[in-house]
């Protein structure tokens, strides 16, 4: 699976070619992905095996030939905009899905609606729904997890996370950015806020924090250049205007011919994604309906929950040589 990062001129109605659906699941999954309903065409998630790592690319849909799109997520950010109903929380969801199956990684879980994400929560370290309160202190908390990380880095002189290291990444996934830095709370509450996200997409990288983080609302008081220039992976759903879909790509995209204005309402799921390749690249990403996202979830607290029993029976040799750097709980 890679991503097709070559530059290529978008044709009148490249969506068209979508239609091309290609399935990389594994079979012995069949019960766990398996083809959904809605939009008409649908592309199921991709799993390569049942012990995945979030130092794995992460699939995440088919491009407009029909190939395979996967990302490495490891030391990356990812910003998500468009207009509401245009995917993004599917897109959310297929993330969370592979982190939530990586026993390596962390989650920490931003969903002031509750229901985008709330099918993960038995999964998560922390879930935060409508409480800019919570909100602000998991941050913080990630924030002290952060520094500790850094701190015990620099003691051992090196530069960044690794496979099988002491700690394990996490990933910080957010929906509707917008609905904790613009609604709820006070506007301090809400600053503060901003400057969490913003610390923690600016440092979080190479101690293993992921920030992934979608709005419905494209505009530079949401997304400033400067917060927006930080993630090195954006993706922009269907928008209104050019200068929305700017404002997720990067200045000057609408005028090469990259807007997410051409995506069709009717296509859910397509966005154009700029990644490794640093081009956008136009893909549709792939679905996980109701049913499915609840019974991987199950599946993945299952496994969770016998990894911390295992780690919590097996008395660990090197206990005392270990320094208490962190802990995410809820
Ligand atoms: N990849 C996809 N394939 C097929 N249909 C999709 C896909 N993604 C989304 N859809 C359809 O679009 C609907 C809205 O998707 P989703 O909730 O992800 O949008 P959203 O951008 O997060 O909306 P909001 O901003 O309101 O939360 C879904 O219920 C589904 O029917």
């Amino acid at each position: 699976m890679t991503t097709r990062g070559r530059r290529r001129r978008p044709s009148a109605r490249p969506w068209l070619r979508l239609l091309e659906v290609r399935s990389d699941v594994d079979e012995t999954l069949d019960d766990l992905f398996e083809e959904a309903e809605p939009a008409g065409i649908t592309v199921p998630a991709g799993v390569r095996d049942l012990n995945m790592s979030i130092f794995d690319r992460v699939f995440l849909g088919i491009d407009d030939v029909g190939a395979s799109v996967s990302v490495p997520l490891i030391y990356r950010n990812l910003l998500i905009g468009g207009e509401p109903g245009g995917g993004k929380s599917s897109l959310l969801n297929v993330i969370v899905a592979h982190a939530a199956l990586s026993l390596d990684c962390r989650l920490c879980l931003f969903d002031g609606k509750q229901v985008e994400l709330g099918q993960w929560e038995s999964c998560a370290d922390v879930f935060v729904g409508p409480d800019i309160r919570h909100a602000i202190a998991t941050l913080q908390r990630l924030q002290i997890v952060m520094d500790n990380r850094y701190r015990y880095l620099r003691w051992r002189l090196r530069r960044k996370i690794r496979p099988n290291d002491k700690f394990s990444p996490i990933l910080i996934a957010i929906d509707e950015l917008a609905y904790y830095t613009a609604t709820i709370g006070d506007k301090k509450q809400r600053e503060d806020f901003s400057g969490l996200v913003r610390d923690l997409v600016a440092r979080g990288r190479a101690v293993g924090i992921i920030v992934v983080a979608a709005t419905q609302r494209p505009s530079s008081d949401i997304i400033p250049t400067s917060l927006r220039d930080l993630f090195a992976y954006r993706a922009a759903f269907r928008c209104t205007t050019d200068s929305s879909s700017d404002i997720i790509l990067a200045n000057g995209w609408a005028n090469r011919g990259w807007s997410a204005t051409s995506i069709p309402p009717t296509s859910r799921g397509t966005n154009l994604l700029i990644a490794e390749g640093g081009v956008p690249l136009l893909m549709r990403t792939a679905w996980l309906d109701d049913d499915t996202c609840g019974r991987i979830a199950t599946y993945a607290a299952g496994r969770r929950a016998e990894a911390r029993e295992l780690r919590i029976t097996i008395p660990d040799p090197n206990a005392k040589k270990r320094r208490p750097l962190d802990v995410v709980a809820a």
